[in-house]
């Protein structure tokens, strides 16, 4: 396949991209397919831009150089694109005075879209839908965690773009998010997710890029990269980036 087949074919496409902040370097050089149906998990110390090629995948921060697009679109995304991406990125902004519902709901109307009981369906993936009557203020981490995730769902996206979805999460809704991962996948999905928890991206990832200090250090799919026998995810990442315990 060529490179401009592939581009055709990936719902994201980051092509040489990169983020500067004055003299401080965020992001460098990344290129970055993800397909329908695929997972790929974006994984890195803390501060090697995994979060800043999120942000610029999903339209919120503008690249310093190169291009993003999102179903051939670039930013600023086309209502029709923007509807199609779903993310749950760092910190959630929400009301905090609302109920879970009401959130979702105020989210579905400042899109102009109806509530066709989308809402109500995504907390109950989520897990949440016993919470439906509380305030947002009263959620612990973890529901405010599962409600950005509802969020995301909410809209049906083609891609979904989720930085550290179980960071905060109990051990039955780890195991939730992954399962619920691997459906979106399935039916077709692309789902560009970062995290720390190696032995969660091996369960639930296709392929794996690795960031430092901005660039990619190495990349691929899951079954390629030559885990050789009983070594983990953590062990190959430790082996190729040479830095154990930095993270
Ligand atoms: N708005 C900003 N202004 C200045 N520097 C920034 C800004 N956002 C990010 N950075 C810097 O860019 C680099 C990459 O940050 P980023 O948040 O993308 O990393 P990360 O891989 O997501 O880290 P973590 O694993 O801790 O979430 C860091 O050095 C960070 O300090």
């Amino acid at each position: 396949m060529t490179f401009h087949e592939q581009e055709r074919q990936a719902v994201l496409a980051c092509r040489s991209v990169s983020k500067t902040y004055g003299s401080q370097t965020a992001v460098s050089d990344v290129t970055l397919d993800v397909a329908p149906g695929e997972v790929v998990g974006l994984l890195g110390a803390n501060g090697a831009g995994k979060t800043t090629l999120m942000r610029m995948a999903c339209g919120l921060v503008k690249p310093t150089a190169g291009a993003v697009r999102v179903l051939g679109e670039q930013p600023p995304y086309p209502p029709a694109v923007a509807r199609q991406v779903g993310a749950a990125l760092d910190t959630p902004a929400f009301y905090r005075w609302m109920t879970g519902p009401a959130q979702l709901r105020s989210l579905l109307h400042s899109s102009g879209l109806p509530d066709r009981g989308e809402p109500l369906a995504a907390l109950r993936r989520v897990g949440l839908e016993d919470e439906a009557r509380k305030r947002i203020r009263a959620y612990s981490q973890g529901m405010r965690q599962r409600l950005a995730l509802a969020a995301a769902l909410m809209r049906g996206p083609r891609l979904l773009v989720l930085d550290e979805p179980t960071n905060a999460l109990d051990p039955h809704a780890v195991v939730m998010v992954r399962e619920l991962i691997r459906r979106e996948a399935e039916s077709g999905t692309a789902v560009l997710v970062s995290s720390h928890q190696l032995d969660e991206v091996q369960r639930v990832c296709d392929r794996v890029v690795v960031m430092d200090r901005g660039t990619v250090v190495a990349s691929g799919a899951l079954d390629e990269i030559g885990l050789g026998g009983a070594e983990s995810l953590e062990d190959w990442f430790f082996r190729i980036s040479g830095h154990k315990g930095s993270w």
